[in-house]
């Protein structure tokens, strides 16, 4: 068990699993309450027929049978039937309306924390872990949550009633209805701890097999690409085959004591009976008492056994919400409630340092972006350009120093305004499940279908948007497949434009695009960031050239910054990573029988 799981089971044996669940009804609530109330009504209508059988045994037993008296407790029994039925189906429809709340409420909250946790948080768990929980695990908890509630209080007022009526008729047939009881608690005890024991063990193999699962599938180009087949299948089953064994072993070693606790605990007869039966002969109860007893104990079979049933959904139930409190108190970015003043929208880093986790990857970033500037940030791979981008749309925050825009602090504006204002374009980009309209369209919800149009020719998408079968109403997820890095680049940049966000930040945005297409779409950006605070990463360097400030960053520290040609004459490190660039320019250029330095 990871050291994550236990502080989180720890924190949650303070807090009552149910009422943390209940927390998430909310509309729901209502619902479950009516369903308890109904399932009541339901069990006790159950217990009607019954009583009516004892009064119909004692009209023949006193000699005063009539066929009236027949009738009436016979339609008695038969209404009371038909309203346990009917309360029984209002109550179950409410209890799954208000679980499916509780189901969405949870879902919402886990999604709602990965948005406002800093990205390391979310980095550590895999897809599968996630997924896992998230759909399975939630769904699991749906059954017992609708039927628990309030069969569950039904069930548990049935016996008690029936119990109830063993008092009145003999408190001794009372005690013989217990008699299986202790031995029953024993086996449940054991069990519970047996599989209690084990349950950490099998949500490490279950995330094992879903993370094994999900790697497979994600990863099929590369293990074909490099004949690796085998070896990942091997792995992919031998997952499989460890769930498998483990939970059949787990099953096989609570199966005698849950078996035993299931038949014990609502064998209420193997007492009850033979008790009845002494009290009848010695004639302290009458045989119509003697009958009703034997039927009470009967009519509580069904209710213990499913209480039996129950309390090992409970304890399923109890163990997943534990397990999901990880994900429900995952550590949120401070924020702000109220959208602060902003005295325009230029960028500062103030001294800024920053680890992923040991080590420190920016020891004291200082830089200013004056508000509608170009600044490119360039140096070495693992320098840590990227994460300068990500610190200023605070996916994560700083460890030291401060970065602000329009002279507050990002820290001190909520991450909505944040967002608003900063736009962000990263090198590999990610088109959701919905038409390549609409995901053009969520760079601003309300632009009309003209904007949208407008913003993709701007980026150089129209050509190919108009290839695919239904051109911009193709579902992302089909035209996914069939769309190069360069043009998913493009959509994000589309996407940007339409954002028209005063911040912008482009990460390496068009490198997997052609040159005669970067071309157009670096002029497209310059004219629609025109006033804006631009900030480019990028390695090919002719497309920044011509930035108002270029930033040499190298192991996490700023080494130079200047214009192009100031950095060409001071920075040996940028003079040598310029020559590099045109190096390959000319190679590249120089192949296809063209002149370099012309184009550069
Ligand atoms: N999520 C992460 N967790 C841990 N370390 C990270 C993470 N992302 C980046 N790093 C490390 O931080 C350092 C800076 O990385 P960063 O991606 O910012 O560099 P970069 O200059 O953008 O590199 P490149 O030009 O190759 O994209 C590197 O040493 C990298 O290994």
């Amino acid at each position: 068990m990871s050291e994550r799981n236990l502080s989180a089971g720890s924190r949650i044996k303070k807090k009552i699993f149910l009422s943390c669940l209940l927390s998430y009804a909310r509309e729901g609530k209502q619902k479950l309450i009516l369903s308890v109330f109904l399932s009541v009504i339901s069990i006790t209508a159950g217990l009607v027929p019954y009583y009516c059988f004892y009064r119909i045994l004692c009209l023949f037993l006193d000699g005063t049978v009539s066929v009236s008296g027949i009738w009436s407790w016979s339609f008695l029994a038969l209404g009371a039937y038909a309203g346990k039925v009917l309360c029984f189906g209002l109550s179950t429809t409410a209890s799954h309306y208000a679980a499916y709340h509780i189901l969405e409420g949870l879902r919402n909250r886990v999604a709602d924390r990965f948005l406002h946790a800093p990205l390391g948080e979310v980095a550590k768990h895999s897809i599968g872990e996630i997924k896992g929980i998230m759909v399975d695990k939630i769904e699991d908890i749906e059954p017992p949550l609708a039927h628990l509630v309030p069969e569950g209080s039904g069930h548990i007022v049935l016996p008690l009633v029936s119990m109830a009526a063993l008092v009145a008729i003999d408190w001794r047939l009372f005690l013989a209805s217990l008699v299986t009881f202790p031995l029953s608690f024993i086996c449940m005890g054991l069990t519970f701890k047996i599989s209690g024991k084990n349950y950490d063990t099998y949500n490490e193999s279950l995330a094992q097999m879903n993370s094994n699962i999900v790697e497979y599938v994600e990863g099929i180009e590369v293990i074909k690409a490099f004949g690796r087949a085998g070896e990942s299948y091997g792995k992919f089953s031998s997952a499989i085959l460890n769930y498998r064994t483990f939970v059949v072993r787990w099953l096989s070693s609570t199966w005698v004591t849950m078996k035993l606790a299931f038949a014990l605990f609502p064998s209420t007869l193997l007492g009850v009976l033979p008790a009845a039966l002494l009290l009848g002969a010695g004639g302290t109860i009458t045989a119509a008492q003697t009958a009703l007893a034997v039927m009470l104990s009967m009519s509580m079979v069904g209710s213990l056994a499913k209480l039996e049933v129950f309390s090992n959904e409970i304890k399923k139930v109890q163990m997943t919400v534990e397990e999901l409190q990880e994900y429900l108190e995952l550590p949120e970015l401070p924020e702000k409630g109220q959208d602060a003043e902003l005295k325009g929208y230029g960028v500062e880093l103030k001294d800024v340092r920053f680890s992923y986790e040991k080590d420190e990857v920016l020891h004291g970033v200082s830089l200013k972006l004056p508000q509608g500037s170009f600044t490119a940030l360039v140096g070495p791979s693992g320098g840590g350009k990227s994460t300068v981008a990500r610190l200023v749309s605070r996916f994560y925050d700083v460890s030291a120093g401060s970065i602000s825009i329009g002279g507050v602090d990002i820290r001190e504006m909520p991450l909505a305004q944040l967002s608003g204002i900063v736009s962000f374009v990263a090198q590999d980009n990610f088109l959701f499940r919905c038409s390549i309209k609409e995901n053009i369209r969520m760079g601003n919800p309300d632009a009309s279908d003209k904007q949208v149009f407008a913003a993709a020719r701007a980026a150089q998408c129209e050509e190919f948007i108009r290839k695919l079968p239904n051109g911009y109403d193709t579902p992302a997820g089909e035209a996914g497949k069939r769309l190069s890095g360069g043009e998913k680049q493009r959509i994000a940049i589309a996407r940007m434009m339409l954002k028209g966000s005063p911040v912008i930040i482009l990460d390496e945005a068009t490198a997997f695009t052609d040159p005669e297409n970067e071309d157009k779409i670096q002029k497209s950006i310059r004219e629609l960031t025109k006033g804006k605070t631009l900030l480019v990463i990028a390695h090919r360097l002719s497309t920044i050239k011509n930035a108002d400030n270029i930033v040499v960053l190298e192991n996490g520290e700023l080494v130079a910054q200047g214009r192009q040609e100031e950095l060409l004459m001071g920075c040996p490190l940028y003079r040598k990573m310029w020559g590099s660039h045109i190096g390959a320019k000319n190679w590249s250029v120089g192949k296809q029988g063209k002149e370099a330095e012309g184009n550069v």
